[in-house]
């Protein structure tokens, strides 16, 4: 029996549809294994904009600390667009990652066998599935670098400066090989090396780092070529270790592999087990407020929580193993709707579109089912 406090960020678009899922989804994992989740909601982004005047207030940061673990939504969107850099919802995101000292970012790119039509890729190139860690450096390079505009001769000239110190790099290509440890013992370690200094300081770095590792193969790739190799043969990654901004790019490539941006989770920690778990997608504008959003990625980024903050494996798997059931019944939200075979009965009717689920009932659906297999679990140790 565990109390664990958790700040709620929802944030901005579809960032409170999906954290709702999600707190539904911890508060009935909470129920049936004994553990009690205090959530309290805390503005940042553009909601916080609006309602104090600043996209990241004092009290934010402060309940964050306060708390032992942070569950965010999403930031930002149109309404926000022409602020300056410093006010823009965006900023409350980086602000929070540096302010909390959440350094590395894990970014799990896992096929769902189910959801194996909802790929792009051709059936060959996904095989029996693929598996994939991107461990995102969080709180440094061009995202933090030194920034602004000047006058030219040729106008004016905005920079964004990308630079990595030794002990930056240091600290998260040993949270990757850490992790490669207890996978596959692969690390590909992308970068610009051939261009970029702060790239050939990355490559120094890490490979000095893998002489720690002899179990774990270090190779490196140019970012170019990663972003290649991931559409040409996905399955030849296991861990990715990368810079803030290649990082950033390269998830969103490997979601669509998996079918969707909107089931990829993420979890972004710092030393200790205090951890920020987020959802890789943004606010989505498009579709925010229609409850069409897919909450997979933040109910993911949950079971995260319980595993990493938490140490709650059998929690985090149970919702983890619910996913799954309720992605092999058949069930779908739009954006993988395409995922699903469609039936056609005898007279011709399809019958996929009753399978299509809103962002508010695949969370009912997938926390039914964690109470449906804690039965079954229940019945099964009782005999
Ligand atoms: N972590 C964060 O808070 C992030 C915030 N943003 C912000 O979000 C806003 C929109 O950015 P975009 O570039 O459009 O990226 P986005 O990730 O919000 O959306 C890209 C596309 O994916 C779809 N999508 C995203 N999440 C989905 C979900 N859960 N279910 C179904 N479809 C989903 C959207 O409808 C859209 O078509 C911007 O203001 C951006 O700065 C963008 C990325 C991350
Ligand atoms: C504000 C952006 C850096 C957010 C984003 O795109 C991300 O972290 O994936
Ligand atoms: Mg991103």
């Amino acid at each position: 029996m565990g109390r664990f406090k958790v700040a709620v960020i929802e944030g901005d678009g579809i960032g409170p549809e999906v954290c709702r899922a999600a707190c539904e989804v911890l508060e009935k994992t909470g129920e049936i294994f004994g553990h009690e989740f205090e959530f309290n909601k805390a503005l940042a982004g553009g909601i916080a904009i609006d309602e104090t005047g600043e996209c990241l207030p004092e009290a934010t940061v402060n309940l964050c600390r306060a708390s032992d673990s942070v569950l965010l939504g999403a930031v930002g969107g149109p309404k926000w667009d022409d602020f300056s850099g410093e006010a823009r919802p965006e900023t409350a995101l980086l602000g929070l990652r540096e302010e909390l000292g959440l350094y590395a970012n894990l970014r799990p790119a896992t096929i769902h066998m189910a959801l194996k039509n909802a790929c792009p890729l051709k059936e060959e190139i996904i095989g029996d599935g693929i598996d994939i860690l991107i461990v995102r450096e969080l709180t440094g390079g061009i995202y933090f670098g030194e920034k602004g505009w000047k006058g030219s001769k040729n106008g004016m000239k905005a920079y964004d400066v990308e630079s990595y110190s030794e002990a930056e790099v240091k600290r998260i290509a040993i949270r990757a090989f850490d992790s490669a440890m207890n996978r596959q013992k692969r690390v590909v370690s992308v970068d610009k090396a051939n261009v970029m200094e702060s790239s050939r300081l990355w490559r120094r770095v890490v490979t000095e780092v893998s002489h720690d590792y002899p179990e774990v193969e270090l190779t490196h790739m140019y970012v170019d070529n990663a972003a290649m190799q991931l559409i040409k043969d996905p399955r030849q990654f296991d861990v990715m270790v990368t810079s803030n901004i290649f990082g950033d790019i390269l998830s969103d490539e490997a979601s669509m592999i998996t079918g969707s941006i909107g089931l990829l989770p993420s979890a972004s920690l710092g030393e200790g087990s205090f951890g920020m778990y987020e959802p890789i997608h943004g606010s989505a504008p498009d579709i925010a407020g229609q409850n069409t959003a897919n909450p997979i990625a933040a109910i993911l980024s949950s079971a995260m929580m319980l595993r990493h903050s938490f140490g709650l494996i059998e929690e985090a798997r149970c919702i983890e193993n619910a996913v799954t059931k309720v992605l092999e019944s058949g069930y779908r939200t739009y954006d993988i709707k395409d995922s699903y075979k469609i039936i056609k009965s005898e007279e011709g009717r399809e019958s996929v579109n009753s399978m299509i689920m809103g962002c508010k009932e695949m969370g009912s659906l997938i926390t039914n089912m964690i109470q449906a297999e804690n039965k079954v679990f229940a019945n099964n140790t009782s005999f």
